[in-house]
């Protein structure tokens, strides 16, 4: 007889008489029904190797055994590539970051960087040549590369970088040195044990002259061996400058000398969707752990009710359930920028290279910060039990807090979008994202609190902080001040008026995505309701802003809080559902509080009894530690 398949009550009842179709969100947050049919195949061909399975918690294994134990279902994935039913992209990219790779390699995949950043650095800077030489060499894995940019002394600063390139031109070779400690690459992934190749970031000198910062192949390790090369330590290696400026001995600049910066902005467009990837597992767990958890008394006499039923749960949880929409819209409207600004340049077109690095860093820095924040949250609403390693908020939240900091420290990032914000609007000319900023501010300046009067108050906002900011620099212009310290005095205003620019692009993707969007009414209502909610709940937040530019009053915040508190109580019977619509397996969530079938107890239970410390009931240490102290007398 088949085995009833148990389906916690509540959770069952969730799901009763669900208003729309749940696959309709699945294909639109995959791309389209063949895109879902195809990571459901995929999911399928990785989740069903037995040989990727953890035979102990990797909680429990030692720093040097979970490296080997991830190392082996690395190198096990990459052997499954060659006959993966989707192909090798799009299998190599649901096998990076915070998808499917995460649900086998729960620690991180040592060969990350290999994908991520080496492979695409070779493909945007080398030349033809270089590129025949070793893309190849390293899309069959026969070589493995990181990407090696950060110092001891400088991640941020990348005209600070101490590591030297210098020319020889008798030799026609480069010496590389690290002439400091400092100067040491330090951060890099994969660099410590894994990778025999990097690509790393030095200042160019030739004919005495420092040329800046320019990538360089380098080997780091014996091919057979994978020993370090001699001397490996202070860096004396014959590397190859992988770039097309060096012609015999002749320093050719190019184009913009910030080309050599385009692996990072690569990888920064992508952490946007890996962030909200990471943020969906985050409220799928907290959100199904809601509904399943009853605790205290709402009505007097009452049955415990489901955490859920809180307003102040709702609070928690909805804006985030909101986001994760957002954002992946957002990040779609980015990645498709990225393709246009790409395909330009590879034409001589740099025109949008700005407009790109605005938006890129933008978008990383708020995704990364509010996904955090989200996170957190998410942790938090499932108390003690949200706290325990194998809820998997503790590695969530470890590998989005480190996108706020890696790929560009995120305040150093919206501190680059204030400055192309700042030029645009003094310059009044600048690419597709800012041109809000071009001319005055249309419109009234009185207050609708419809879909549309709020976007106008984004926009509103966005231009309002830029001309504090601006009215800021010129105050202290005006008072002698250098401009280098008037813009760091300026700090605090200029990165809200990047923080309002970045908010403005996600509203205005989210509003602009129903619009566009072939969506069936009940999908179109639900989704309408989420982005109502989150643009107010952002409003909310950071009323500061906008009560700053525009003449917002007490009368109308009250009104959004109202019009907020009935959107928290219309979307909360469809929280379950919505959740569902991602579609993210139990084995991606890694959670016994977020599985499908809300079998929390049992799973908690059962993950307890994995530890070592329960595979006997007096631990070793007792005889050797506790019972001589007991015995002590003290
Ligand atoms: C089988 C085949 C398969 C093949 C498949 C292959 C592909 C498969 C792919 C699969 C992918 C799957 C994905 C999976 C997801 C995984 C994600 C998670 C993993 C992520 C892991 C990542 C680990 C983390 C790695 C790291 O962490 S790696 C290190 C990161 N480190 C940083 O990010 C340093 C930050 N610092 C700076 O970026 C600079 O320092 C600084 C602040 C800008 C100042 O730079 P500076 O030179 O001082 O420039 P300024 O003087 O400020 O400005 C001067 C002028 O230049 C302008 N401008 C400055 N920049 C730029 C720029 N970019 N671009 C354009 N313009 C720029 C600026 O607008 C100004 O313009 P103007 O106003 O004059 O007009
Ligand atoms: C998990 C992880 C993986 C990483 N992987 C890699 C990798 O594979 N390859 C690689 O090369 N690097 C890697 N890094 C390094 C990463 O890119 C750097 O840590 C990052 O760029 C930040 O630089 P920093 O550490 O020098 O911080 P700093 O810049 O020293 O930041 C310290 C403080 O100084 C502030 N600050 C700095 N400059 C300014 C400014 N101009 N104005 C105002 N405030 C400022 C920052 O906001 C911050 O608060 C990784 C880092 C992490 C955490």
């Amino acid at each position: 007889m088949s085995k009833e398949i148990y389906e916690n009550p509540d959770l069952k009842k969730e799901r009763q008489n669900c208003p729309f179709n749940k696959e309709e969100i699945t294909h639109l947050l995959d791309g389209g029904k063949e895109k879902t049919i195809e990571r459901k195949q995929l999911e399928n061909y990785i989740l069903s190797d037995e040989q990727l399975k953890d035979a102990v918690p990797m909680e429990y294994l030692s720093h040097a055994d979970k490296y080997a134990e991830e190392l082996r279902k690395a190198c096990l994935l990459m052997h499954k590539l060659a006959d993966s039913p989707a192909g090798q992209v799009p299998t190599l990219r649901a096998l990076m970051g915070a998808g499917l790779g995460s649900a086998v390699l729960k620690e991180g995949n040592p060969l990350a960087l290999h994908y991520v950043m080496f492979i695409p650095a070779l493909m945007g800077q080398g030349t033809i040549d270089q590129q025949a030489k070793w893309l190849e060499k390293a899309y069959n894995l026969n070589m493995i590369g990181t990407y090696a940019q950060t110092e001891l002394g400088h991640g941020t600063f990348l005209r600070g970088l101490e590591t030297r390139a210098t020319y020889d031109p008798k030799t026609q070779e480069f010496i590389l040195e690290s002439p400091s400690l400092t100067a040491y690459k330090w951060w890099p992934g994969s660099l410590g044990k894994t990778a025999n190749y990097a690509v790393v970031m030095a200042q160019l000198y030739t004919k005495g002259k420092c040329e800046g910062t320019h990538p360089f192949m380098v080997q780091l390790r014996d091919e057979e061996t994978h020993e370090p090369l001699p001397g490996i330590v202070n860096m004396w290696l014959n590397p190859v400058c992988i770039s097309s400026y060096i012609h015999y001995g002749t320093y050719v600049k190019p184009t913009n000398s910030k080309l050599s910066y385009a692996t990072m902005v690569f990888v920064r467009v992508v952490v946007c969707q890996d962030v909200t990837t990471n943020l969906r597992k985050a409220v799928t767990i907290a959100t199904r752990y809601s509904c399943v958890r009853r605790q205290s008394e709402l009505k007097p006499g009452d049955r415990e009710p489901q955490v859920m039923d809180y307003q102040a749960q709702q609070n928690k949880l909805l804006p985030p359930l909101a986001a994760t929409f957002a954002f992946q819209l957002a990040a779609d409207h980015l990645w498709n920028l990225y393709h246009t600004a790409n395909n330009n340049i590879e034409q001589g077109d740099l025109e949008l290279l700005p407009d790109l690095h605005g938006l890129s860093c933008a978008l990383k820095a708020l995704c990364s910060s509010e996904a955090a924040n989200f996170v957190e949250v998410c942790r938090q609403s499932c108390g003690g039990h949200g706290y325990m390693s194998c809820s998997n908020f503790p590695r969530i939240y470890g590998q989005v807090t480190a996108a706020e900091t890696y790929e560009g420290e995120n305040t150093v990032l919206w501190l680059q979008v204030a400055r192309y914000l700042v030029k645009t609007r003094k310059e009044q000319s600048g690419g597709l994202s800012v041109k809000y900023l071009i001319g005055e501010e249309k419109g009234p300046k009185t207050v609708d609190t419809t879909l549309e009067g709020i976007v106008k108050l984004y926009r509103r906002a966005a231009v309002g902080l830029v001309d504090v900011a601006i009215a800021e620099l010129d105050k202290s212009g005006r008072k002698g001040e250098a401009p280098h310290d008037a813009w760091n005095h300026a700090a605090v205003y200029l990165i809200k008026a990047a923080q309002a620019h970045a908010r403005l692009f996600v509203v205005e993707s989210f509003v602009d995505s129903l619009k566009e969007g072939k969506l069936s009414a009940p999908v179109r209502t639900v989704l309408s309701q989420l982005c109502e909610l989150f643009i107010i709940y952002w409003l909310l937040e950071r009323s500061g802003d906008f009560f700053l530019c525009s003449n917002l009053t007490k009368q109308d915040l009250l009104l959004l809080n109202s019009k907020y508190v009935e959107l928290l109580a219309a979307i909360r019977p469809q929280a379950v559902n919505l959740v569902d619509s991602f579609d993210l397996r139990d084995e991606v969530l890694n959670s016994p509080l977020g599985c499908w079938d809300g079998n929390v107890y049992q799973r908690l239970f059962d993950e307890a009894a994995k530890s070592p410390l329960n595979q006997s009931n007096v631990h070793e240490s007792f005889h050797k530690y506790l019972k001589p102290l007991l015995k002590s007398n003290l």
